[in-house]
């Protein structure tokens, strides 16, 4: 038979102890109905005695939200437990959650508390909580660094005082994947009466280990796993729910346990929490992260564009996303850059492929991310062009507002290179004068505009120009992420169209005018 696992969300209790965050009663009813739609089995909405707020928090879901159990927080005092029974009580399914530390350094530097005294209010707790319902977890703070034989006895005992869910945290990250697997062996193999309970385990991140801990711990009879929306909680946080979920369901092979959980509400969850926290996700993060399913080198877009499980172990959509992403940048191939412009509506000849592509690569490497806008300029700017009698082989400005502007540029004019400098009013009116001289073109700039073609600092700037040359006009375009060099390149365009146009071509662009 394949063993259920229940997923227990804290991200409205743990989750809330990330500092910095603090969320109020409408943004964690929000997130207790995401949680439901994500079909979580428990929800732990807060933490009762610790403010009015959040006791109206954990009230407001408990009258609000149903199909999750409904958790409330409490240490193991009376006046915890009765707190979160009064706001639980309306709950569908409610459950008091008491716990008590039994690591020697929690119980004698913080508690204060003997080891029998702990034992004591432990079972205390329970019972308190037990008469108010049936279900109770307990957990034994800091179980990782406990003496085994003491754990063995305090969850025997609060057993028999009516738990029925017993959590072993690893309050502080501490453990591995093998001492915790064998934790869990031991206490199940020494503690008879845990074959009547859930057995759950809480692990925190602080070695980067949470999430590998808890499989470890679902391998070896773990029932149920805390764990929080995007990893959030106290210090390095907590187990993240949508990389133990996927994990379980992707490698169900290895795992073998079925879950309650609708993966496809994983993406939406992990924004609304987000969004609500103002703790935003690491691009790289496992599945929710904006980098999860995205693709950015050529041999890896080119697997995925022929095959999606070449490089994706999941799908997107299995966890509501609606697709990959194919990064167009400097490490991407030819088939990738091909397929873009498939999806852009082109119908490029194969030379007009390379020559787009090679200016593709080019922008790449001055630019992070290519995006369709600048694609489209780049087929725009390449595609149209008519033969190069006049190319840009370098430039170099140097301007100040108290210096003067000068600009050196080396061309190549049907085959000659030709380096000439001048000076100007600016950066740019140097580099045309010079591009003047070097290319012996007397002409007249008429107009000149800039303006940004794609969104960000590093966006494209295009530059079209209109020079005067003999009566007629001729229009230059140059796009760069460099303004100066989009307008050296658009006052090459334009110049070269003039001398294309006077060795007796007619011009290719539409965009002459008489
Ligand atoms: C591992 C975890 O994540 S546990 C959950 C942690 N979350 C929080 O602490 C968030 C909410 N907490 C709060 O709002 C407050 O800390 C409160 C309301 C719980 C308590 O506030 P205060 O009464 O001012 O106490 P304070 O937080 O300074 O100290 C904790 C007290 O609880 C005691 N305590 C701690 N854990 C437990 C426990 N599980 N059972 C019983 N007593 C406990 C401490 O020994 C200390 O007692 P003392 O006041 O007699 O010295
Ligand atoms: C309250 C307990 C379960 C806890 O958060 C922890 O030990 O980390
Ligand atoms: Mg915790």
């Amino acid at each position: 038979m394949v063993m259920k696992v229940e997923i227990f969300d804290t991200t409205l209790r743990d989750g809330e102890q990330t500092p910095g965050v603090a969320l109020n009663v409408y943004e964690k009813l929000e997130i207790a109905r995401q949680l439901a739609k994500l079909k979580v089995d428990v929800i732990e909405a807060g933490f009762p005695i610790a403010s009015n707020g959040d006791f109206n928090a954990v009230k407001t879901i408990a009258e609000n939200v149903k199909g999750p159990v409904i958790a409330g927080l409490a240490r193991a005092n009376f006046k915890d437990i009765d707190k979160a029974a009064e706001a639980l009580k309306n709950a569908e399914s409610p459950r008091i959650h008491t716990f008590i530390a039994s690591s020697p350094i929690h119980m004698q530097y913080k508690l204060k508390m003997s080891p029998e005294q702990v034992l004591e209010a432990a079972v205390e707790a329970v019972k308190r909580a037990k008469s108010y319902f049936e279900d109770v977890e307990f957990s034994a703070e800091d179980a990782t660094r406990s003496d085994v034989e003491f754990l063995c006895k305090l969850f025997s005992q609060t057993i028999r005082a009516g738990a029925t869910v017993i959590n072993i945290p690893d309050t502080v990250g501490y453990t591995t994947p093998e001492e915790f697997a064998n934790l869990i062996r031991t206490l199940r193999e020494r503690v008879p009466e845990m074959d009547r309970v859930k057995i759950s385990v809480h692990c925190h991140n602080d070695l980067g280990m949470a999430v590998a801990n808890s499989l470890a711990a679902v391998v070896n009879g773990a029932t149920q796993v805390e764990c929080t929306i995007n990893g959030l909680g106290e210090r390095a946080g907590n187990a993240a729910l949508e990389e133990l979920v996927m994990a379980l369901v992707t490698r169900k092979d290895i795992y073998k346990v079925d879950l309650n959980i609708d993966t496809k509400q994983i993406y939406r969850t992990s924004k609304v929490v987000s969004t609500l926290t103002g703790i935003y996700v690491q691009p790289n993060k496992a599945i929710v992260g904006a980098n999860a399913f995205a693709h950015a080198s050529g041999i890896h877009q080119h697997g995925v564009l022929s095959e999606k499980s070449t490089y994706e172990i999941m799908t997107p959509e299995s966890i509501g996303l609606t697709s990959n992403r194919i990064v167009l940048g400097k490490l991407s191939g030819r088939h990738a850059f091909v397929q873009r412009l498939k999806e852009l509506g082109y119908e490029l000849s194969e030379d007009e492929i390379n020559r787009a592509f090679e200016r593709f690569k080019d922008l790449a490497d001055k630019k992070k991310e290519i995006t369709d806008s600048d694609i489209e300029a780049i087929v725009e700017e390449q595609v149209t062009k008519i033969p190069q009698l006049i190319e840009l082989e370098y430039f170099q400005t140097s301007s100040g507002n108290q210096a003067i502007a000068t600009s050196t540029v080396r061309v190549k004019i049907q085959g000659n290179t030709v380096e000439e400098a001048a000076t100007g009013n600016g950066p740019v009116d140097a580099t045309y004068k010079a591009l003047e001289r070097a290319c012996n073109i007397n002409c007249r700039l008429v107009d000149y505009s800039i303006k940004s073609v794609s969104a960000g600092k590093d966006a494209i700037g295009e530059v079209v120009v209109r020079i005067e040359k003999d009566g007629r006009i001729f229009t230059g375009r140059g796009l760069s992420t460099d303004i100066i060099e989009a307008s050296a390149r658009a006052y090459t365009d334009a110049l070269n169209k003039t001398l294309y146009n006077s060795n007796g071509n007619k011009p290719a662009e539409t965009n002459e005018e008489e």
